[in-house]
Order: structure tokens, then sequence, then C-alpha cells
């Protein structure tokens, strides 16, 4: 019983650690080509391009929901954001410099958790 207390409080613990680094990275100067989900209207082939899309405001959406079962898979779906970003945009574009900034900063804040 001792050892199952430990895990769920370390699980509590994670979820808070994940929701606040979520937080910052949503108030990111950098963080607006991905609040929300891209607008396949505005952007076509986004579609067909990307197969897993992914924003900040459905990962806020699954931690809500408690769909992650461990913190590795809520940085899984951070990166995704990133790597769909690298695909559909050049490096030196406003959204490609955007993506390669906020992937650093999401990965030094990781690092410390
Ligand atoms: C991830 N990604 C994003 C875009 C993109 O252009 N995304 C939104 C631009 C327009 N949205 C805003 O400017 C905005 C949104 C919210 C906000 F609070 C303030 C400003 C294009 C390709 C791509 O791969």
């Amino acid at each position: 019983a001792k050892k199952e207390k430990t895990s769920a409080r370390r699980a509590k613990q994670d979820l808070a650690s994940c929701k606040n680094l979520l937080s910052c990275l949503e108030c990111h100067e950098h963080a607006w080509p991905f609040l929300l989900p891209v607008n396949t209207k505005q952007f076509p082939q986004y579609k067909k391009a990307i197969k897993t899309p992914m924003d900040l405001s459905t990962i806020k959406r699954k931690l809500q929901e408690g769909s992650y079962k461990h913190k590795g898979e809520f940085a899984s779906d951070v990166r995704l954001i990133f790597s769909n970003c690298e695909e559909f945009n050049e490096d030196y574009s406003p959204v490609g410099r955007a993506g390669h900034c906020m992937r650093q900063y999401f990965e030094q804040q990781w690092a410390q958790m």
C-alpha cells in the first residue's frame, strides 16, 4: 500500500508539473502559431501533409481529460507539435523560427522537471 501511495503521489506531482510547463509554453511570445490547431481552410495542404496534427490547446484538453498515463506521453505530444512544424515550414520562415525557439525552450524546461 505504501509503494502505491508514493507512485500515486508522484503521478499527481507529474501532472501538476506538466500543467505548469504547458502554461509557460502557452504564454511564450513565440507560441502564437501553436496555440490552436492549424486552420486547414487557411492552409488546405496541411491536412494532406501532416498525418497527426497537434497543438497546445489539444494537449491542454488531453491533460484535463487524464489522457496521459505518463509524463513522457505529454512530452511526445509537445515534440510532435515541433516536428510537424519543421516538416511544414521553412526553417527561417516566421513559423519555422518560432518552432525552433519553442522547442529549445521546452527541452530546457523539460530537462529540469
Ligand atoms: C504550426 N503552424 C501554424 C501556422 C499559422 O500560421 N498559425 C496561425 C497564424 C494565425 N494565428 C495567429 O496569428 C494567432 C493565433 C493565436 C493568438 F493568440 C494570436 C495570434 C502555419 C503553419 C504551421 O505549421
